[in-house]
């Protein structure tokens, strides 16, 4: 369990963290979503006990990062995978993070064989690797302690399809067995694929959080059935709007699961069913990051915070 309360951070007098209040359960993946320069790093080097918060306060395990007798048994921790000492190789690293936390040395070629390093990749200098092998090095590192509470900072930052796929399943497999994982991203599509549930900055500022379904259930759907024509109608005897795209596909209010029962009772078969574009949390999103980008150092003002449970 993360817990963060009303946690603010200044920078002389740039506030990149402002009153940030959230709480990432075990058992489940949380999505730190935000643009560049939202304030997610400086959220998780305060969690991690590397930056000072100004007023505030960031737990985990119940506890302050500081407060943990063996930090990485606890909490595995990945905030920049290009961090790493280039003149080392990856085994070299993890036998290194093994010792300092007291770890038998089978635990390296575990490690390695659980984020798909191969014997000969992890002998190479660290100078030499992908960004993808070194986000796998760097998870391995977070791994390696068998924490509770994953913290991964851009985590598929250089992985490719099959790789983000890869991470994924490990962080679905982490969270199934009970443990937190938080992790941030700028993409919402990434968060979107692995999250249970979502948290949202802008201008260090969160502006939605919520489950993933109720995020993304905040706006239209879009669906696609055989007979469009038919879907439309049958939205419509249910009391929904629906309006058909140019594309042969319709639009609605209701949300996806209504949707699907409505297909599913009126015979018809969905060949797609998902948020519509520009709905929702990928429009609040754009506006975000289209404020942040025109002034850093403004409030995102326009933004709809009744989305989700928006703070
Ligand atoms: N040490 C510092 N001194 C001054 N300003 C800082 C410092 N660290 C971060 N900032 C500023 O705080 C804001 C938030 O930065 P942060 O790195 O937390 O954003 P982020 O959401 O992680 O962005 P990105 O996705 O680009 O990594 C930025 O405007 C950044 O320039």
């Amino acid at each position: 369990m993360i817990q963060i309360d009303a946690l603010s951070k200044r920078y002389g007098g740039f506030t990149a963290v402002d009153n940030v209040t959230f709480t990432a359960e075990p058992g489940r993946v949380t999505g730190f979503l935000g643009p560049n320069g939202a304030g997610k790093s400086t959220t998780m080097r305060i969690l991690v006990g590397l930056t000072d918060p100004t007023t505030g306060s960031a737990h985990l395990l119940g506890r302050h990062f500081s407060q943990l007798p063996n930090p990485g048994r606890e909490v595995g921790v990945l905030l920049d995978a290009s961090a790493q000492h280039g003149g080392r190789t990856g085994r070299e690293i993890l036998t290194l993070a093994a010792r300092t936390m007291g770890l038998p040395k089978s635990s390296v070629a575990e490690t390695l064989d659980r984020v798909s390093l191969t014997e000969e990749e992890a002998g190479r200098r660290v100078r030499n690797y992908s960004l993808g092998m070194r986000q796998r090095l760097g998870i391995a590192t977070a791994l390696i302690g068998d924490p509770e509470v994953l913290i991964l900072d851009e985590p598929a930052n250089g992985l490719d399809p099959a790789g983000i796929r890869w991470m994924r399943d490990l962080l679905r497999g982490f969270a199934d067995d009970g443990g937190t994982v938080l992790l941030s991203s700028h993409l919402l599509h990434e968060i979107e694929v692995i999250a249970d549930d979502i948290v949202v900055i802008g201008n260090g500022r969160i502006v939605a959080q919520g489950t993933k379904q109720e995020l993304l259930a905040s706006g239209e759907a879009y669906a696609r059935a055989g007979d469009p024509a038919e879907l439309g109608r049958a939205l419509q005897r249910a009391g929904h709007n629906a309006e058909l795209t140019t594309e042969g596909a319709v639009r609605t209010a209701a949300d996806l699961a209504t949707v699907g029962q409505i297909a599913f009772d009126a015979g018809l078969v969905l060949t797609e069913l998902r948020a519509a574009d520009g709905s929702g949390l990928e429009e609040m999103f754009l506006q975000l990051t289209a404020e942040t980008q025109r002034d850093h150092l403004d409030s995102p003002e326009g933004l709809d915070s009744s989305k989700g449970k928006a703070a």
